[in-house]
């Protein structure tokens, strides 16, 4: 009896939330503790990573755990390996690529991944073009823009489910403002627009309720948000950036999709998507919050009130974006 009654249970959660999602890039730093956090999803019941080496290990590794899900690793020695890690998944996960060293910015890293990311790419608009994607891979404000004009020249770009990471932004302005107020960080949250490099960052300090940090104090916290990159950068010197405060952001925001996916109401998250908020001024991609629902983005949020202080940021980080946004764009025009 009892059996029947578990087994009635576990047919009815894969049953309510049967996602299937791919992570490229699976076996790297980001990719293998953002792949034991959705395993751990019980919103994702096929789990399937793709990496040039390392997958099968990892798949078979996270395969144990207990969870509602299936867990296949593929790698490029497979037959269609790509594309079957692909096949017909509701959303796609991209931390392929290569990370910063010491000394070096984001914009350093566009020559190996923007090759990277269109490929990538293309293979999803063959296999899963009603994907939602999440792009980490960096830099992100110019990666972002590839893939919308690989997806659009293969004629499947969905703006309402292209997005770029922007979550662990968000995190860390919950955790560095905390430690200047003296306040527990799971309940601050700051809104965080822009793009997602140094000056392009931008947090919104005057929409949260601590309006009486001290102007130095202020800049310092601002430019730790812009720069907390650099932070684990230069902590680990020469193996990499962040990866596991990444996983967990990448792994909120995607859970996040999935809660839209799945029809529930009121989720809201910043990222850098297709956004009407500055096209205007020539700028097509803008991170802000979105409301996520069933087929996506529900709507682009605007900005709000910002201070002078924060509107003299803005136009520096539309400046840059506006360049970093080109550069995608141009790259993915150009012939192979
Ligand atoms: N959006 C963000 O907030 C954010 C935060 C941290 C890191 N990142 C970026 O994420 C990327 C990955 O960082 P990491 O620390 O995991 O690097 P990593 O080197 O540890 O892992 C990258 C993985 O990508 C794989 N890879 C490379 N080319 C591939 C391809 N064509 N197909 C499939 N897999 C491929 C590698 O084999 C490797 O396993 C970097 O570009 C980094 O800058 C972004
Ligand atoms: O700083 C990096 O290069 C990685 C990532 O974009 C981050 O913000 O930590």
């Amino acid at each position: 009896m009892l059996s029947r009654v578990v087994s009635k249970r576990a047919f009815s959660i894969s049953r309510v939330n049967p996602y299937k999602v791919s992570i490229l890039g699976a076996a790297g730093g980001i990719g293998q503790p953002l792949s034991l956090l959705m395993k751990l999803n019980e919103k994702v019941t096929d789990l399937r990573l793709y990496d040039l080496r390392g997958a099968k290990g990892v798949a078979a590794d996270l395969s144990h755990i207990p969870t509602n899900s299936t867990v296949n690793g593929f790698t490029p020695e497979d037959e269609n390996g790509l594309h079957n890690a692909l096949k017909d998944t509701e959303l796609v996960i991209i931390p392929a690529g290569v990370p910063r060293k010491p000394g070096m910015t984001r914009d350093d890293l566009f020559s190996i991944n923007a090759g990277i990311v269109r490929d990538l790419a293309s293979a999803v608009a063959d296999a899963a073009p009603n994907a939602a994607v999440l792009v980490i891979s960096n830099p992100v404000n110019s990666t972002v823009p590839i893939v919308s004009e690989v997806l659009k020249s293969k004629g499947v770009y969905n703006p309402k489910k292209l997005f770029g990471v922007t979550t662990l932004d968000v995190i860390r302005s919950s955790r560095f403002i905390s430690e200047v107020v003296g306040t527990n960080p799971t309940n601050e949250k700051v809104t965080v627009v822009g793009g997602h490099s140094g000056i392009t960052i931008i947090p919104l300090l005057s929409q949260t309720q601590h309006q009486s940090i001290p102007e130095d104090q202020k800049k310092a916290l601002i430019h730790r948000i812009q720069f907390g990159g650099d932070e684990v950068v230069k902590a680990k010197n020469g193996a990499g950036s962040a990866t596991l405060s990444m996983a967990l952001a990448g792994s909120r925001f995607a859970n996040s999709v999935l809660r839209g996916f799945a029809g529930e109401k009121d989720v809201v998250e910043p990222s850098f998507v297709d956004s009407p908020l500055f096209k205007s001024e020539g700028i097509e991609f803008f991170a802000s919050p979105v409301t996520l629902g069933a087929n996506g983005i529900e709507k682009v949020h605007p900005i709000g009130a910002v201070s002078a202080e924060e509107e003299q940021m803005l136009e520096e980080c539309k400046e840059t974006l506006k360049k970093n946004i080109q550069k995608g764009i141009d790259f993915a025009s150009a012939k192979k």
